[in-house]
């Protein structure tokens, strides 16, 4: 018979203590939702709350020829509304997209006690981290994600210690999102002010990191969350979903036919990759661009797998709205903070919507 986990201490010491993530859990066969990954009724996802964002991804190819303008106007406009669109012809080979996806697979569906030893403390590497959840210790109820984590710092500490299993697909997809990271953020920057040194770009993508998020079939999909309601905190958020859907995104400010606060389906879309804006972009653009609340919802039919990378600045990297943006707006709606503080209490804190903001939000009193 499967264990039941009756006591939610020794059900946290099995999924987070030894690794045996959400997929162990599924694994041993449980029928029901443990009581330590049910949601508060607010937190719980609806099947088909979110209709699909029935918006064509942006063709980048046409950032190189003479539709630039109207490319970067769509880029433009999507960080600045909803703060999530889709691209294609993004210079990430379709081929390597597949290969990653299977990478994934490959990595969660290893013994547990081969992803444990990427664990906490157990890994080899500050770099590489194996987990679930978010901050565990910190949430009242659990997410139902495992994930992998690898920290770029150059080719040979990837070729050392990231997971023998998925590092050479992870580096390549590392490497060959680079150049479209780097456009985007030009065409981004150069909207805000006129002129972006090389360098400035450089300062924003200080630090990259490769996740492979597994989202393990659930028993019962209305009573949890794959990922919480969050934003991202970087630059920049490069994301390869699989077919399964369940990536929902909050709408900010009335967008035409989409009211504020009605939540949306980023629509799994072969080839595409989904890029959202991060804080760590709506503080630079004194909140011109919006980091987009967004969570995923579990399916009971299919395991899904997403592989983001997060453009992040180095921790001692200070961040802050532009001046000129600052100037033209007349006021500053957040202050320079140090990065690594703003990670630091990123990380410090369960996921709860866009409130990681308010660590650099200067507070307006009429
Ligand atoms: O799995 C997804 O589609 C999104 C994951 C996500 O939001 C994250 O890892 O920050
Ligand atoms: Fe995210």
């Amino acid at each position: 018979m499967a264990p039941t986990f009756d006591d939610g201490n020794s059900l946290f010491e099995f999924v987070v203590r030894d690794g045996y993530g959400v997929k162990g859990l599924v694994d041993v066969g449980i029928s029901q939702v443990p009581e330590r990954y049910v949601q508060p009724p607010k937190e719980r996802i609806e099947k088909g709350s979110a209709k699909p964002l029935n918006v064509p991804p942006v063709d980048l190819s046409k950032l190189d020829g003479p539709d630039h303008d109207k490319a970067a106007e769509e880029i433009v406009r999507a960080a600045e509304n909803l703060g999530f669109f889709q691209v294609v012809n993004h210079g990430v080979p379709v081929e390597l997209l597949e290969s990653l996806k299977a990478a994934a697979f490959r990595f969660f569906e290893q013994e547990p006690e081969k992803k444990a030893l990427f664990r906490k403390g157990a890994s080899p590497s500050p770099h590489v981290k194996y987990g679930t959840s978010f901050v565990p210790e910190k949430e009242k109820a659990l997410e139902w994600k495992d994930y992998i984590s690898m920290v770029y710092t150059s080719d040979d500490d990837a070729l050392n210690f990231w997971p023998e299993i998925c590092k050479e697909v992870a580096l390549e997809y590392l490497k060959t999102s680079l150049d479209m990271v780097k456009k985007l953020l030009k065409v981004l920057i150069s909207n805000l002010k006129l002129t972006v040194e090389d360098s400035e770009i450089e300062a924003l993508i200080g630090l990259k990191m490769v996740n492979m998020n597994f989202y393990p079939t659930c028993p019962d999909p209305d009573l949890t969350v794959g990922v919480g309601r969050h934003s991202d905190m970087g630059t920049l958020t490069i994301l390869l979903q699989d077919g399964i859907g369940g990536l929902c995104v909050k709408v900010e400010e009335d967008m035409d036919a989409l009211k504020k606060g009605v939540w949306v389906e980023i629509p799994p879309v072969s080839g595409a990759l989904v890029i959202n804006v991060g804080d760590t972009l709506q503080i630079l653009s004194n909140g011109r661009y919006k980091s987009a609340e967004h969570r995923v919802r579990t399916t009971s039919t299919q395991s899904r797998v997403s592989i983001p990378i997060f453009t992040i600045p180095k921790s001692t990297e200070k961040i802050g709205p532009l001046p000129h943006v600052v100037e033209r707006d007349g006021v500053a709606h957040y202050r320079e903070v140090l990065f690594g503080d703003y990670m630091n209490n990123f990380f410090g804190n369960a996921h709860d919507g866009k409130k990681s903001l308010d660590f650099a939000k200067i507070e307006i009193t009429l």
